[in-house]
């Protein structure tokens, strides 16, 4: 069974300005376990699709199933972790702390709380760290602590909004590569929102070309690349050729390929 399948999706905004179709005619389906990356310029929907998986928009058409069911049920069920833009953690709490509240929110008690939080927090590698507050991280550990909190859960599905994108580019290489292995490790289907060609060839299993006007998918690209991947394998010819079609499907989206 697809753990994301979109028949037909739209999305239609209305707005003061007249209607914005961010989202048409999406159709998609997302085995268990792939890695798959939404690419494409400002304001093609790679977002709002990625809202609507996790319950946060309304689709106006089409249907759209996760997990096999519809996406509020699938919420309810707990199907997914998200992980934003910003870490978004609160500096009054500990790494801990943050990590521990929507278990506490959910109820899970104080052990099961902290076996989960020290099995995550191994995952991402902040282990040691859990005494400190927030901002006595950097950054690229910020966000792995936000990876972590997302991961609590142990949801099969992990949705994540451009979470690297405001890291500089050794910071963004060192996560890529802790996001692979713990992809690899923990067999999740990963759902990654990045303006970045080589981000998105790096990571994914399949990339998703979107563009805007409406927002819609160009292209989607199966990766011939293996699932263990050095950072070094964006020298080879077969990645150089990968980033190569994914430009081509962004060029051919802003019709002036
Ligand atoms: N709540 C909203 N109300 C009205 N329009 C919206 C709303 N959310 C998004 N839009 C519009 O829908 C379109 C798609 O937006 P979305 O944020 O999904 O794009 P994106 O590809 O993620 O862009 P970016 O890369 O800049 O984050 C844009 O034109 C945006 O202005």
């Amino acid at each position: 069974m697809a753990v994301i399948e979109a028949s037909g999706v739209c999305l239609t905004f209305q707005t003061a300005d007249g209607p914005v179709h961010a989202l048409k005619d999406v159709d998609l389906s997302v085995a268990p376990g792939e890695f798959v990356s939404f690419i494409g310029p400002s304001g093609c929907g790679k977002t709002t699709f990625l809202r609507s998986i996790a319950a946060l928009e309304t689709p106006t058409g089409g249907t759209l199933r996760v997990n096999g069911k519809d996406p509020d049920a699938a919420r309810r069920a707990r199907a997914y972790g998200y992980v934003f833009q910003a870490p978004g953690l609160y500096p009054w709490r500990t790494i801990s702390g943050n990590i521990s509240l929507p278990l506490e929110i959910m109820g899970f008690s104080k052990l099961e709380r902290a076996e989960r939080i020290a099995r995550v927090m191994d995952l991402v590698e902040l282990s040691g760290f859990g005494a400190k507050f927030p901002w006595q991280l950097s950054g690229g550990m910020q966000q792995r602590a936000s990876i972590a909190r997302a991961l609590a859960f142990d949801a099969d599905i992990l949705l994540m909004d451009e979470p690297f994108g405001a890291l500089d580019e050794i910071v963004r290489d060192r996560l890529n590569e802790a996001l692979l292995t713990l992809w690899r490790k923990t067999g999740k289907t990963i759902g990654f929102v990045t303006h970045s060609i080589p981000e998105a060839v790096y990571l994914s299993t399949k990339i998703v070309v979107m563009s805007p006007r409406p927002g819609r998918i160009t292209r989607i690209i199966d990766s011939p690349l293996p699932p263990d991947r050095p950072l070094e394998i964006r020298e080879t010819p077969e990645f150089i050729a990968l980033a190569h079609e994914v430009r081509e499907g962004l060029r051919e989206g802003h019709g002036d390929a």
